[in-house]
């Protein structure tokens, strides 16, 4: 007999890819239980099979950074706040947070149905009675092709985990400007924030990367290594700080909570392509969730 729940939950993490860098995923979960049937007519009850499997995927992948040890440029040390990943390709990133942070996998990509069988035998190695097999597909959401972005942050203030400085989400993006949908505007601005780093502007740090003026040539010239960016900040969790490229970052003036991304950019609509329009945005925070904000007068 099998069991399915479909939609059981969503899974929001970042992964680093050796072709596209720090990306943010947000997959959806379903679930199927194979196994016999109780004296109750049951194979498990619906109301156990998802605090279950949502508690192991809350507890393992998500919202942690999904790290490919194996991949070409990707090593990994302890440091003093947990542990330190260094990567070379397709840029460096070096990322020093608690243990709880990151997700290692010895794979050279993180590739989503092989984390699937991944979980699927471990749920099916800790199975209830009844249950001898567990099956979870992770799946994209549809989106249509003009307004999905995904990208990466952390949020310091909040309590739960997406206090962990690289977590992500692949999300809608609608924006409307006097009442009419623009599929421009949005494929505009998905494009711009794909695979970027979205941060605060308070969390950045001034930067000791070797080009930066102190590390420079000794006339305080740049060695010619691209400009970085340092995001530090300490929680609840820990210390996290993270050095990316810049060109991969976007700064906002205000913490990186949907709320804010959606007026944010409800204003940058406003100002840079719809002057004297009233503009609306819904940005979406991973799959069915976020923010409305509007602009403009
Ligand atoms: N009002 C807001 N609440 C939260 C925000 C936010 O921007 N505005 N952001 C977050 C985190 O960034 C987080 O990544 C969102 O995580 P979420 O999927 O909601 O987390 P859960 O695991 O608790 O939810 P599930 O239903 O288990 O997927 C948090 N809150």
């Amino acid at each position: 007999m099998t069991l399915f729940v479909n939609g059981l939950s969503h899974l929001d993490a970042s992964l680093w890819s050796p072709e596209r860098g720090l990306i943010g995923v947000s997959w959806h979960i379903d679930a199927a239980l194979h196994g016999t049937l109780g004296e109750d007519g049951m194979l498990f009850d619906f109301g156990a099979v998802k605090p279950w499997i949502k508690a192991v995927i809350d507890d393992g992948p998500d919202h942690t950074l999904l790290i490919p040890t194996a991949a070409a440029g990707v090593t990994v040390s302890d440091c003093r706040e947990g542990l330190m990943v260094r990567t070379t390709t397709p840029y460096p990133m070096e990322i020093r947070a608690p243990r709880q942070a990151y997700t290692l996998l010895p794979w050279a990509r993180i590739d989503r149905e092989r984390l699937a069988a991944h979980l699927s035998e471990y749920l099916t190695r800790h199975a209830p009675p009844r249950v001898d097999g567990v099956e979870i597909t992770l799946r994209d959401e549809a989106i249509e092709a003009a307004g999905a972005y995904t990208y990466s942050h952390g949020l310091k203030h909040h309590d739960g985990n997406c206090q962990r400085i690289a977590h992500g989400h692949r999300s809608r993006l609608h924006i409307w400007c006097d009442g009419r949908r623009r599929p421009d505007l949005e494929r505009h601005w998905s494009e711009r924030l794909d695979d970027r780093y979205l941060l605060h502007a308070d969390d950045r740090e001034p930067d000791d990367a070797p080009n930066s003026g102190s590390h420079g040539k000794p006339n305080g010239e740049p060695i010619g290594e691209p400009e970085t960016t340092v995001i530090r900040y300490t929680s609840r969790q820990g210390h996290f700080r993270l050095r990316l490229p810049a060109e991969r970052c976007e700064i906002l003036p205000t913490p990186t909570t949907v709320e804010h991304i959606a007026r944010w950019l409800a204003e940058q609509v406003a100002r840079h392509h719809a002057p004297g329009q009233r503009v609306r945005v819904q940005a979406f925070e991973g799959i069915d969730k976020g923010a409305l904000a509007e602009a403009g007068p």
